[in-house]
């Protein structure tokens, strides 16, 4: 595995890791017998830090995310949240998916506040309401509270997910492709409400992508996967400004991180030497 300097914030000093892989193998059953999935992963994710996750199609991304949102247990290796070892499903992860999946039957807010009700059941329905509104009004959705799913367009959508799995401050966000589905300017809108949902109130996520420009907008670190069975093959450090805007993608210290990566994902699908 090539991997750049230790991933260092705050001046210099090094955050503790929320998030630790080490070392997981899994094979999943199937009628054709184990097809192994992961074998040698490696992430590490600091506290309050965004971690993109890339490489080729079907290589065991979302396997990743289950395994950190404590969905499977790895055949071998160890999942570590927040120096507790991962041994089933965790109230504090908040998960966003490409299909919001959104109850029609709710208003926006009342989707909002769903995780609420679970996960703080004795919080005031005052409180609910402050909290996500006070999300709602990041987003830019305040007005819309009131409305079903089906009268907000995609990427209103996508906000108010983003809302609900962030309301009930979960020490983890989780993202699977939660723009794969959003129209280019739709998704480089939600980029920027993303950073500054992170800039309002810090949390730490992992995001699995396709799209190399939205791991290196939103990322602190990207980590490439290779081909199945899947390997920590490369960690980035995206070494931007924390207030970066899209324009930073059309700069040359994105243009040659961009071209490291696509280099790394060439050699994840075997389509090239591995170089160092
Ligand atoms: N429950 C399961 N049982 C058997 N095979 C599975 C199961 N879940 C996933 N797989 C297989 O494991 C491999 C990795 O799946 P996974 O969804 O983790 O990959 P991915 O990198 O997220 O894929 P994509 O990039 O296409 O979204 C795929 O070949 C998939 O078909």
């Amino acid at each position: 595995m090539s991997r750049g300097p230790f991933l260092l914030l705050n001046e210099g000093r090094a955050i503790e890791n929320l998030i630790e892989i080490k070392g997981v193998k899994h094979a999943y059953s199937t009628k054709a017998g184990p097809l192994p999935v992961l074998d040698g992963l490696e992430v590490a994710v600091p506290e309050g830090t965004f971690c993109a996750v890339v490489g080729p199609s079907g290589c065991g991304k979302s396997t990743l995310t289950r395994l950190v949102a404590g969905l499977m247990k790895p055949d071998e290796g160890e999942v570590w949240l927040h120096g507790e070892r991962v041994r089933g499903p965790r109230k504090t992860v908040g998960m966003a998916f490409q299909n919001p999946v959104l109850l029609e039957w709710r208003t926006i807010l009342e989707n909002v506040i769903l995780p609420l009700e679970i996960v703080a059941p004795t919080m005031s329905r005052a409180k609910r309401v402050e909290r996500a509104m006070e999300l709602l009004e990041m987003v830019g959705l305040k007005g819309f509270e009131n409305k079903r799913p089906s009268e907000l367009s995609g990427g209103m959508r996508q906000r108010a997910s983003l809302c609900r799995s962030i309301v009930h401050k979960p020490e983890v966000l989780i993202m699977d492709e939660p723009f794969g589905a959003l129209d280019a300017f739709t998704r480089e809108d939600l980029w920027q409400t993303m950073r500054e949902l992170r800039a309002a109130e810090p949390f730490t996520a992992v995001l699995i992508t396709h799209d190399l420009r939205e791991s290196v907008f939103l990322g602190d670190q990207v980590i490439v996967l290779s081909g199945r069975p899947a390997r920590t093959q490369y960690v980035m450090n995206v070494d931007l400004p924390a207030d970066r805007t899209l324009d930073v993608l059309y700069e040359k210290p994105v243009a040659d991180m961009l071209s490291v990566l696509r280099q790394q994902i060439k050699i994840a699908q075997g389509r090239d030497e591995e170089v160092h």
